[in-house]
C-alpha cells in the first residue's frame, strides 16, 4: 500500500483540492491501495492559534475570525459536491465548527488558553480538510472513510508535541487497517492519550502522521504531496540556478533540512528511514515533474555533493586561553552548560591546539550563552587560564551536503577555493568525519554571494555567471557591448558561461540591474530607466550589490575613475580597463593596486593598455613570471601616429590624416594625446614597470613632434586648425625622409632603466619600416630572445581589436573563477 500526504496548500483551495482529487482517482484507477494523510486547509493551522489567543485576551472579534474559517471550508463543500449531497457534508461541517465555538467561548471565559487547550482547537484544523475530502470523495463514488488519527495514534500527555507510543499505535494502526478496505483519510498532525485527550505531533506533523501509518503498515513507498518541485540544491529564494535533486539518501535530506532547507522535516519522517521506506515528494501544482526521490542508500549522482543549505544568522562563540590546553572536561563542561540552560549549538569546530573552541548558536542566545560560560569558567578566567568570551554576530552558516564527498577528494578544495577567488572570508568551518557535510561560517552579507558562487562551481553543468559593470559607452565600449551580444549563445552553449551585463554607465546616466541588462536593449533601457551618473553612487551599489564574480568594466579615458579601483579590489571586484590612467599615474599606485588584486584573490588586467588587443603585457608578464630578463623594448606603440605616417605624403593634408585616424577610432578621445607623444610615453612607461623597472611618468624623456603653436592648442578644435597651419612642416618631414628612401616613425625604447620617445626615420633595413596601416610593433631583447628578438606586430588601435582586447580579459576572468 502506499501512503500519500497533502500539505497545506495542496488542501488550501477550491482549485488544489481538485487536483488533489485527480491524483487520488488516478492512483485508484491504476490499480493502487493506497491511504492519504491531510494537512488542514493552508494557513488554517495558525488562524485558529490566533482564534485561540484572541479568544483567551477576552477579544470577541475571534467569532468573526472563526466565521471566515467556516465560510471557507463551505466554500470548498460548495464548490465540489453537487447539491443533492451538500447538507449532511454541512452538518457535519458545522457540528464541528459548533463544537470549536463552544471551547472558544469556555476559553474566552477562563480567559486561559493551556497546551492541552490549544492542541484541542488545532486538532479541528486537520478534522476539518479531512472529512471535506473525504466527503468529497464519497460524493463521487470512491469508497472513501474519515478516519481520526487521534483513535489509533497514540502520545503521552506532552501538549504540543506528543511523544508517540509506538507500541500501542502501531498496533492500533494494523488493526484498523486490517478491518477496513475503504481507502482511508486520516487526519494529519493529531494524536491522542490513552484516555482520549487530543494532542498534536510537532514539527512536520503531518509528514510524520504519515510516516508513522506509512511504517506500521509497511507501505511500499510515502508520497509527500507539496507545492514546491521537491527537495532543491539550494534555497530557490536565494538562487536563481537551483534545480530539484532527483534523488536524495536519508542521511543527506537530514543534512539539508538541519540547515534550513523547508520542503520536509526529515526527523518526522525517522518511522519510514527506520523502515527503509522510500519517500517521494512531489509537487500537486506540477503533477508531472518527478520531484524528488528520498530512499536509504545514496545514488550515484552527477555531482560531487547534493546540495547546499544555510543558517542566514547566527552568533559565533569563542573561547580561548592557554589554560584550556591538554586540560580534559573543559569542552564536557562547556556544553554541559549550554545544554542545561536550553542553549542548542549549531555548529561546532575546536583546532588541534586546544587553545580555542568556537561554536555557533542561535543569535537571540547569544548573551545568555555569555552569561552562563563566564560563570562556568569564572575561576578559570579569574586566574587567567582562559582569556573571556567573545561573541560575534552577522554571521551565517552555509553547509555543502552530500555523500560524494566520501568518495571525491578535492571538494573542500573547491569550496574554499571559490570562496576565496570572490573574496569571502571563512570565519570558521567544521567538517564531521561522516564526510556528510562541511560547514563554514562567513559573514551575512556575503550570503546570497557565497551561495550563488559554490552552486556554480559545484553544479558545473549549468552555466555560470560573471557579472559585468561597464562604465564609458563610447567607441569601445558600445563595440564590447555588440561583441558579447553576438557572442552571447555561443559563450552559453560551448563555455556554459553567462556574461550578464549588471550595470552600464554613460556620463549622464546610468543603471544597475542585478538580473541583467539585455546587450540587444542596453541604449533604450539606459536612456528610459537610468538615473543621473554618480561614479560615487555606481561604484557604492556595485559593491552593496555584492554579486559573484563581479567584474568592473572601465571603458572610459576619465582620470579620476581610476581613485575607485583599489576600493572595487578590495572589496574583491576585477578590474578589466583599456583606461591608462591607472598604470601611468605614480609607480607606488601602480604597485597598490596589483598588490590589492593579489591580496583579493581578484583580477586586475589592462592588455590594451598597450598595442590594444595585441598580447603584449600577457606576453611580458608571462616571460617574467618565467624568469626571463629584459634587455631592451623597442617599439611603435601609437596606432594614431603609425596610421598618420604611413598615409601622409605628397597632395595629403596633415590635418585631414589626422582627422581621418580619429574617424577610424584610432586616436585617443582627445587626439592632442596620441600627437603630443603622451599617449606614447605612457605605454612605454608601462611596459617598463611590466619588465620591472620602477619609473615615473617624468622619467620618460620625449622629444617633441609637434611644432610649439600645435602643442599650445587649447582645445581640440582648435588643435586642428593649428595643424592646418604647420602642414608645411609635416610636409618637410616626410619630404626629407623620403629622399632618403626612408620613413618616419615615432618609436619608443627602454634599454638600461631609460626609456625615451622620439620621432626617427627609418630605412629599408629595419624591421619597423615595412608597418601598414594602424600597425604597432613591439620588439623585446630579453635574455632568452637576445639574437633575434621576440617581435608582435599588427594593428593596435581601433574599436574591434581594442574591445576584443578587453572581452579578451574578461574572458580570462571567467576561466580563471573556474
Ligand atoms: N580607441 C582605441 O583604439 C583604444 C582606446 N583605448 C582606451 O579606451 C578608452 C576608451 O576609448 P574610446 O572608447 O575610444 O573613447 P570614447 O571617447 O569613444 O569613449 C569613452 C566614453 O566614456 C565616457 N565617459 C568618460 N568619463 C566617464 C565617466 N566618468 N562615467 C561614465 N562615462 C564616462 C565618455 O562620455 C565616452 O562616451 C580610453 O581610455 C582609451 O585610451 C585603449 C586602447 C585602444
Ligand atoms: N590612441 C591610441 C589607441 C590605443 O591605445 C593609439 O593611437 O595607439
Ligand atoms: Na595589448
Amino acid at each position: 500500500m502506499k501512503v500519500l500526504k497533502f500539505g497545506g496548500t495542496s488542501v488550501g483551495t477550491v482549485d488544489s483540492i481538485k487536483t488533489v482529487i485527480d491524483i487520488l482517482e488516478n492512483n485508484i484507477a491504476n490499480g493502487e491501495k493506497i491511504a492519504v494523510v491531510f494537512s488542514a486547509m493552508g494557513g488554517v493551522t495558525n488562524r485558529l492559534i490566533e482564534i485561540g489567543k484572541m479568544a483567551a485576551a477576552g477579544n470577541t472579534e475571534y467569532i468573526e475570525f472563526l466565521k471566515v474559517v467556516e465560510e471557507r471550508h463551505f466554500a470548498v463543500v460548495r464548490g465540489m459536491i453537487n447539491v443533492k449531497n451538500q447538507s449532511s457534508t454541512f452538518a457535519a461541517v458545522r457540528g464541528l465548527f459548533n463544537e470549536l465555538g463552544d471551547i472558544l467561548r469556555g476559553v474566552s471565559w477562563i480567559r486561559e488558553l493551556s497546551e492541552r487547550t490549544l492542541d484541542l482547537i488545532m486538532s479541528f484544523g486537520e478534522r476539518l480538510s479531512t472529512l471535506v475530502i473525504s466527503e468529497i470523495l464519497k460524493s463521487r463514488g470512491v469508497d472513501a472513510e474519515f478516519c481520526d488519527a487521534r483513535t489509533i495514534i497514540h502520545t503521552n500527555a506532552t501538549y504540543g508535541m506528543g511523544d508517540v507510543d509506538f507500541e500501542v499505535t502501531n498496533r492500533q494502526i494494523l488493526e484498523y487497517f486490517a478491518k477496513t478496505t475503504s481507502l482511508q483519510c486520516v487526519t494529519g498532525f493529531i494524536a491522542s492519550t490513552t484516555d482520549s485527550v487530543t494532542t498534536t505531533l510537532g514539527r512536520g506533523g503531518s509528514d510524520y502522521t504519515a510516516s508513522i501509518i506509512g511504517a506500521a503498515i509497511d507501505a511500499t513507498v510515502i508520497e509527500i504531496w507539496t507545492d514546491v518541485d521537491g527537495m532543491m540544491t539550494a534555497d530557490p529564494r536565494k538562487v536563481a540556478n537551483a534545480f530539484t535533486i532527483p534523488s536524495i539518501s536519508y542521511a543527506e535530506a537530514m543534512e539539508l533540512s538541519h540547515f534550513g532547507a523547508k520542503v520536509i522535516y526529515p526527523p518526522s519522517l525517522q518511522p519510514a528511514f527506520a523502515k527503509n521506506i522510500p519517500l517521494k515528494v512531489l509537487n500537486t501544482f506540477n503533477t508531472d515533474f518527478i520531484g524528488t526521490f528520498v530512499q536509504k542508500g545514496a545514488e550515484k549522482k552527477d555531482y560531487a555533493i547534493t546540495g547546499i543549505s544555510s543558517i542566514d544568522e547566527i552568533a559565533l562563540v569563542n573561547i580561548q586561553g592557554s589554560g584550556m590546553i591538554g586540560v580534559a572536561g573543559i569542552s564536557g563542561r562547556l556544553f554541559t552548560a549550554l545544554s542545561v540552560n536550553d542553549i542548542s549549538v549549531i555548529l561546532i569546530s575546536q583546532a588541534s591546539s586546544e587553545h580555542s573552541i568556537c561554536f555557533s548558536i542561535d543569535p537571540k542566545n547569544a548573551q545568555r550563552a555569555r552569561e552562563v560560560l563566564e560563570k562556568e569558567f569564572s575561576h578559570e578566567i579569574a586566574l587567567g587560564y582562559i582569556d573571556g568570551i567573545s561573541i560575534e554576530k552577522n554571521l551565517s552558516i552555509i553547509a555543502i551536503v552530500g555523500e560524494g564527498m566520501k568518495k571525491s577528494t578535492g571538494v573542500s578544495g573547491k569550496l574554499f577555493s571559490v570562496l576565496g577567488k570572490n573574496g569571502i572570508n571563512v570565519v570558521a568551518t567544521a567538517q564531521g568525519s561522516s564526510e556528510l557535510n562541511i560547514s563554514v561560517v562567513i559573514s551575512k552579507g556575503d550570503l546570497s554571494k557565497a551561495l550563488n558562487s559554490i552552486h556554480g562551481v559545484f553544479f558545473q553543468s549549468e552555466t555560470r555567471s560573471l557579472n559585468l559593470f561597464i562604465v564609458g559607452v563610447g567607441l569601445i565600449g558600445a563595440t564590447l557591448l555588440e561583441q558579447i551580444k553576438n557572442q552571447t549563445q555561443y559563450l552559453r552553449d560551448e563555455k556554459l558561461l553567462n556574461l550578464n551585463i549588471a550595470g552600464l554607465s554613460n556620463t549622464k546616466k546610468m543603471l544597475l540591474d542585478p538580473d541583467g541588462i539585455s546587450t540587444e536593449q542596453w541604449r533604450d533601457r539606459i536612456s528610459d530607466e537610468g538615473v543621473k551618473t554618480s561614479l560615487p553612487a555606481f561604484v557604492q551599489r556595485m559593491i552593496e550589490l555584492n554579486l559573484p564574480n563581479s567584474v568592473f568594466v572601465d571603458c572610459t579615458s576619465d582620470k579620476d575613475i581610476v581613485q575607485y579601483y583599489n576600493m572595487l579590489l578590495e572589496a574583491s571586484i576585477s578590474v578589466v580597463t583599456p583606461n591608462k590612467v591607472a598604470n601611468s599615474g605614480l609607480y607606488a599606485e601602480y604597485t597598490a593596486l596589483k598588490r590589492t588584486a593579489l591580496k583579493r584573490g581578484v583580477k586586475f588586467l589592462y592588455e590594451t593598455n598597450v598595442g590594444a588587443g595585441l598580447p603584449i603585457i600577457n606576453t611580458i608578464q608571462g616571460l617574467m613570471s618565467s624568469g626571463d630578463k629584459f634587455l631592451k623594448i623597442e617599439a611603435i606603440l601609437s596606432g594614431t601616429l603609425s596610421y598618420i605616417f604611413n598615409s601622409f605624403g605628397p597632395g595629403i593634408r596633415f590635418a585631414d590624416v589626422v582627422k581621418e585616424a580619429k574617424a577610424k577610432g584610432f586616436t585617443e578621445p582627445d587626439p592632442r594625446e596620441d600627437l603630443s607623444g603622451a599617449d606614447v610615453a605612457r605605454k612605454i612607461l608601462i611596459l617598463a614597470r611590466e619588465v620591472g623597472v620602477p619609473l615615473e611618468a617624468t622619467d620618460v624623456h620625449v622629444a617633441q613632434l609637434l611644432p610649439d603653436n600645435c602643442l599650445a592648442a587649447p582645445t581640440v578644435e582648435n588643435f586642428f586648425e593649428e595643424l592646418i597651419v604647420s602642414d608645411d612642416y609635416f610636409a618637410k618631414l616626410q619630404a626629407d625622409a623620403e629622399a632618403q628612401g626612408e620613413k618616419l616613425r615615432y618609436i619608443a625604447t627602454l634599454e638600461n632603466g631609460k626609456a625615451v620617445v622620439e620621432l626617427r626615420t627609418v630605412d629599408a633595413s629595419h624591421p619597423f619600416y615595412t608597418l601598414s596601416g594602424s600597425d604597432n610593433i613591439v620588439s623585446f631583447t630579453t635574455e632568452r630572445y637576445k639574437d633575434r628578438p621576440l617581435v608582435i606586430k599588427g594593428p593596435g588601435a581601433g574599436a574591434e581589436v581594442t574591445a576584443s582586447g578587453v572581452f579578451a580579459d574578461i574572458m580570462s576572468i571567467s576561466s580563471y573563477l573556474g
